[in-house]
């Protein structure tokens, strides 16, 4: 069995697995700061929650986006595993072609992901700390990417700057017009962002005069797939299904 490891900027996600398709998964918080003593600990509790046996685990792969916390979840599941990890970045060999040398790992693991998971061209919609969405055509190359800010980023800006705001549920309001704060906020949240991921998937079919397999991945896309179609599956563990294949490709 794998272990597979995404350092995000709101999350660190787990999965154990024979391969990419059959993965168990947990995530725990990225924010604060947490030593390598501190993660050696999680770690152990999360292997007894989830009835994981520490000597089933043969190899270790970490895709991150915060540099400073990549070097001490590696040092903590060494600890734990002895084992090396493998940090994979966007220079990492897969059948993707990128031209970017500034690319996050989560952007590139979603594009190793939809190449060989899913035939045609692909949006890959990630709603995470940031919103992204990368394209990737069928023969492997990466057309272009939009970073926005995330729906809890954008949340957490509001509330902090304004006096009468308070914090919300990210759920759909009966209507796109509120009656009260609450409902107010959540359509401009839920239905906003919405508009906007529509608005930009129109937007790159109509640049690019191609039609898009989309796909939504990120802690938040189980929120938005249900409320358009224009997404065509959500899949939590997309970006460490990613991982996992640069994993054995490379190993
Ligand atoms: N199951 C969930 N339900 C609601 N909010 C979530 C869930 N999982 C993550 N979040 C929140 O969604 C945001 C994005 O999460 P995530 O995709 O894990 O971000 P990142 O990949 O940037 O670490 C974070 O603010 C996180 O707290
Ligand atoms: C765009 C991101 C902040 C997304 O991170 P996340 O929301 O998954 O934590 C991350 O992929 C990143 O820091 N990228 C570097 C810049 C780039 O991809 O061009
Ligand atoms: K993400």
């Amino acid at each position: 069995m794998i272990l597979v490891v995404n350092i995000g900027n709101s999350s660190i996600r787990f999965g154990v697995g024979e391969n990419h398709k059959n993965l168990t998964s947990w995530t725990i918080n990225t924010k604060p700061f947490k030593t390598a003593d501190e993660l050696f600990l999680m770690f152990k509790n999360m292997y007894e929650q989830h009835g994981i046996d520490k000597n089933q685990i043969k190899g270790i792969v970490i895709g991150s986006v915060v540099p400073h916390q990549t070097g001490i979840v590696a040092r903590a599941l060494n600890e734990i595993h002895g084992i090396e990890a493998m940090i994979v970045d966007r220079n990492t060999k897969s059948n993707v072609v990128q031209h970017s040398d500034q690319m996050g790992t989560d952007l590139y693991a979603n594009a190793v992901a939809a190449h060989e998971l899913y035939p045609e061209n692909k949006l890959i919609i990630d709603f995470g700390t940031a919103l992204t969405i990368l394209g990737i055509d069928a023969s492997g190359e990466v057309m272009g990417v939009v970073i926005a800010p995330g729906v809890i980023t954008s949340l957490k800006a509001l509330v902090g700057d304004t006096s009468q705001l308070p914090d919300i549920e990210l759920v759909p309001p009966k209507s796109s017009l509120g009656k009260n704060t609450e409902a107010c906020m959540q359509s401009g949240m839920v239905y906003g962002y919405i508009g906007m991921v529509e608005g930009l998937i129109a937007r790159i079919k109509k640049e690019f005069n191609k039609d898009f397999y989309v796909i939504s991945t990120g802690g938040l896309g189980h929120i938005f797939n249900p409320l358009t179609d224009k997404i065509n599956k959500d899949d939590k563990l997309h970006t460490l299904r990613g991982l996992c294949l640069l994993y054995e490709q490379n190993v």
